[in-house]
């Protein structure tokens, strides 16, 4: 079971500052929060959010998640997510590479498709742990829908700061389509004497939205013109929320996919296991991922002022979902190419 007290995160260690958005003032419509919100997902693309009121059920997935990383591992294997590039059931630790060398990760994971938790006690994608079936009723399939109904409340806000008609996110994140909507549990093991293997690699989210809760460090940006990565410090009580390639390409690069990483927590946060649990918003399967241009003038101007950048990817949401994992996948590697080809709308060549 994950450690309810924890050492606090060293305070030498630098960090980056988020802006803190307050939930309920977002639900209540208050201009000067939505403003707030809106500069966040335009400079980073990374937030707090705080009194979104997840955090006893996130407490529930963490120990959903702990009885089922207890299960043997030759359980744990009779649900594995597979060399095809699909997302839902479990990762072993090594699975996939951390950078264009082919270095493995060490972290292991737990991914539940937000249509099994929909359609419960019906299987929509796949079958899971026993471990996870038991705590849907009561965690699960509530957690996923107040992560959906926070997502949501950003969403329509985006939606309208665009400038787009009014359900044009809505019906690209229908909850009746398929779509590589989960959620998602972590685990790192103790990593004091391992201080220099990355957990997870430099990456940018694959879909429109990341809900995430995490207990110790580890968490790193690498901010718009800096060289550096910089760790994100959780707070109590807040969410780290952040922006995926979907949102990024239909704004046409208004809002900010950054990339992310996880590396060992700092100081003696280092000699415990570190949980996160995420949930992702990402757009049903069939939707095309292109900058809304005909939709929206000021996507259309961002997009005429940025001839620089592709916003046409000539896919689909499960497209691009597909081909990343699929080329993380250390089953699936002949070379630094393989990595090259899971990277989405942000890379730098030396980001590892
Ligand atoms: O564990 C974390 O803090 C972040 C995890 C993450 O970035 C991801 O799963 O995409
Ligand atoms: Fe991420």
């Amino acid at each position: 079971m994950p450690s309810i007290h924890f050492p606090e995160f060293p305070a030498d260690v630098p960090t980056h500052p988020l802006l803190v958005i307050d939930y309920p003032l977002l639900v209540a419509g208050d201009q000067a929060e939505i403003d707030k919100l809106w500069g966040a997902a335009t400079n980073l693309g990374f937030w707090y959010l705080k009194n979104h009121g997840a955090d006893d059920l996130a407490e529930g997935m963490f120990q959903m998640a702990a009885d089922t990383m207890h299960l043997p591992m030759e359980e744990k294997l009779k649900f594995e997510q597979g060399d095809a590039g699909n997302s839902f059931g479990y990762k072993a630790a090594g699975a996939n590479a951390v950078d264009a060398t082919g270095q493995p990760d060490t972290v292991e994971f737990i991914n539940i498709a937000k249509d099994d938790a929909l359609a419960w006690p019906k299987q929509a994608r796949r079958a899971y742990p026993s471990s996870v079936n038991a705590h849907m009723v009561e965690t699960v399939t509530p957690f996923v829908k107040k992560s959906v109904e926070v997502n949501d409340t950003v969403l329509q806000i985006f939606n309208d700061r665009l400038g787009l008609p009014p359900d044009a996110l809505k019906k690209r994140h229908s909850l009746a389509e398929y779509s590589g909507s989960e959620t998602r549990v972590i685990k790192n093991p103790p990593s004091a004497h391992t201080p220099t293997k990355i957990a997870i690699g430099a990456h940018t989210d694959f879909g429109s939205l990341s809900f995430l809760h995490n207990r110790l460090g580890g968490l790193q940006v690498l901010v718009p013109g800096s060289e550096d990565w910089q760790y994100i410090k959780p707070l109590p009580g807040h969410a780290i929320c952040n922006i995926g390639d979907a949102l990024a390409l239909f704004s046409g690069g208004i809002l900010r996919s950054n990339l992310h990483r996880v590396v060992p927590p700092p100081g003696a946060q280092a000699q415990q296991e570190r949980w996160s649990l995420v949930y992702f918003t990402r757009p049903g399967n069939d939707v095309e991922l292109r900058a809304l241009v005909e939709d929206s003038k000021i996507v259309a101007d961002a997009v005429a002022r940025t001839p620089d950048k592709n916003f046409e990817t000539g896919c689909t949401s499960f497209e691009w979902f597909t081909r990343r994992i699929k080329n993380q996948r250390m089953n699936n590697r002949t070379g630094p190419e393989t990595w090259m080809n899971s990277r989405g709308t942000e890379h730098r060549v030396n980001a590892t």
